[in-house]
């Protein structure tokens, strides 16, 4: 596919670039005398679809919107996803889907909305009646009875934070869980979770299509570190960037409330610095922003205590913002602290705010005996988390969920709803789980948190 913009003045060539349709897995790849039926959709009153309602495979959204007209840089092709939306066709017949939903991970600010939505999407717009919940995330497949859904149970629940249906880390067993799936008779499977969990739904996909299985797969991405890549961003991110305004504003407060006063506030990030960042820009009262982006040292030339050490003397007080996955390789731990992991296989950290808070208070002791001096640290880590999604982050859920559940009923499988350019689509699912979404400490908004706090760089001098 081409398209050739036309352009003005200094720039008369025509230039063009070359789309490429990213091909999502179907259910007829492997079994191809499926049986198509018309979506319900156009006999449901509410909607009452035109030929325009229904999008096609035609339909895409280019990834890549920034252009250097001069050719720089410019690769040979881009990439484009179908975009989300109901289909005309789809490939179940409603009265013999029997849908499993899963959520898995970490929590995050959404989660019972999506599975709400799932459940009312299914219900109201394709008329299914048999949705199970799968209880704490993989394990639940093989280890605990399913749970039903209807519309009217799930009816509050995105005003509840967490996950009603529990989540886990670990108990990942791949031939338990497609067995399980075959033996209840699922055919839909919808999974929620994040980086982790997406490279387990690639092998769950994939067993389902070497078995050959009338079952489609679909994920829908959720992390509250925003660490999944070629998305927008994640759910429940922004209701986190929000919740984190209340910590800073705290150690702000304390910190201002004493002599020589440091707020210290440790947010989430296991490998990426986003809610760091974002939480640093929307605030102005932070003076320094750690993310695991950027490595940092803390005595000597250019380093955090000699910065602090002066915004003390010109503020009286400054405030720290840390995520958790920060200055990890500085904190002094043991063979057996290092080779530590979580049930998923995730590093376990020690806790960067504490090493920080008596490092801080070690150094100040040294540097400037007798003189007052505080630090007080604040770690709302699972409170940002733990929360309801706003109204911004319960739409996206929303449309993430209804997206996911037309691109099922269409025979797409082994793919992940999500936004891109602003714009819903699908994306192959194996693409997705390998790419992490880390800051780019080379564009304008890590420049931006530097001029905003005059921050070292930390570039050892
Ligand atoms: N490489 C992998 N292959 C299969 N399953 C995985 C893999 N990594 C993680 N999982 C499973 O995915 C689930 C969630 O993973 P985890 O890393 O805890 O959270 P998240 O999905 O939020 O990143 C766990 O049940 C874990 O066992
Ligand atoms: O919930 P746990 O096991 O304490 O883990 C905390 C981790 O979970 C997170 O909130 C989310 O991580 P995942 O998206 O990988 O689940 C991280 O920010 C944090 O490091
Ligand atoms: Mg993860």
């Amino acid at each position: 596919m081409n398209f050739s913009p036309k352009l003005d003045g200094e720039h008369p060539e025509t230039v063009t670039i070359n789309v490429k349709p990213v091909r999502l897995p179907h259910l007829t790849d492997y079994l191809p005398d499926l049986q198509t039926h018309t979506n319900p959709i156009q006999h449901n009153h509410f909607y009452h679809p035109s030929d325009e309602f229904y999008l096609s495979e035609s339909d895409v959204i280019i990834r890549r919107t920034l252009y250097d007209l001069a050719g720089n840089s410019t690769p040979s092709s881009h990439p484009a996803y179908h975009r989300a939306g109901p289909r005309k066709q789809i490939f179940y017949e409603p009265g013999e889907i029997r849908v499993a939903i899963v959520t898995c991970g970490g929590l995050c600010p959404g989660l019972n909305t999506v599975i709400r939505e799932l459940v009312v999407g299914l219900w109201e717009q394709y008329g299914v009646r048999e949705i199970f919940g799968i209880k704490a995330g993989y394990r639940g497949f093989y280890s605990m009875d399913p749970v039903r859904l209807d519309v009217k149970m799930v009816h509050n629940w995105h005003k509840r934070g967490g996950t009603v249906l529990e989540t886990s880390r670990g108990g990942f067993d791949l031939e338990k869980i497609v067995n399980a799936i075959e033996h209840h008779g699922y055919n839909q499977v919808y999974i929620i979770g994040g980086d982790g969990t997406l490279r387990g739904a690639v092998k769950i996909f994939n067993e389902i299509r070497s078995r050959k299985l009338y079952v489609g797969v679909a994920a829908i991405p959720k992390t509250v570190d925003n660490d999944v890549g070629i998305i927008d961003h994640s759910f429940g991110f922004q209701t986190a960037v929000e919740k984190a305004q209340q910590a800073i504003s705290a150690a702000h407060v304390e910190a201002e409330s004493a002599p020589n006063g440091i707020g210290l506030v440790k947010l989430m990030g296991r490998s990426t610095g986003h809610i760091a960042l974002y939480a640093t820009l929307s605030s102005r009262d932070v003076d320094c922003c750690l993310i695991p982006e950027i490595e940092f040292y803390l005595h000597g030339e250019g380093g955090l205590f000699e910065f602090l050490d002066d915004r003390l003397k010109q503020e009286g007080h400054a405030v720290v913002v840390v995520a958790e996955g920060a200055g990890q390789g500085l904190i002094p731990r043991t063979d057996a602290e290092k080779q530590e992991r979580d049930e998923s296989g995730n590093p376990v950290f020690l806790d960067v705010g504490l090493w920080l808070k008596t490092e801080l208070k070690r150094w100040w002791g040294v540097a400037h005996e007798g003189e007052l001096f505080t630090v007080k640290y604040i770690d709302p880590t699972y409170m940002i988390r733990a929360v309801t999604a706003n109204a911004t982050d319960n739409l996206h859920c929303t449309l993430l969920a209804h997206s996911a559940i037309h691109g099922v009923m269409a025979g797409y499988t082994g793919f992940v709803a999500g936004p891109i350019n602003g714009n819903y689509a699908y994306i192959p699912m194996d693409e997705i789980a390998e790419i992490k979404n880390q800051v780019n400490t080379k564009d304008h908004k890590w420049a931006w948190v530097r001029s905003v706090t005059a921050q070292p760089d930390f570039q050892r001098i």
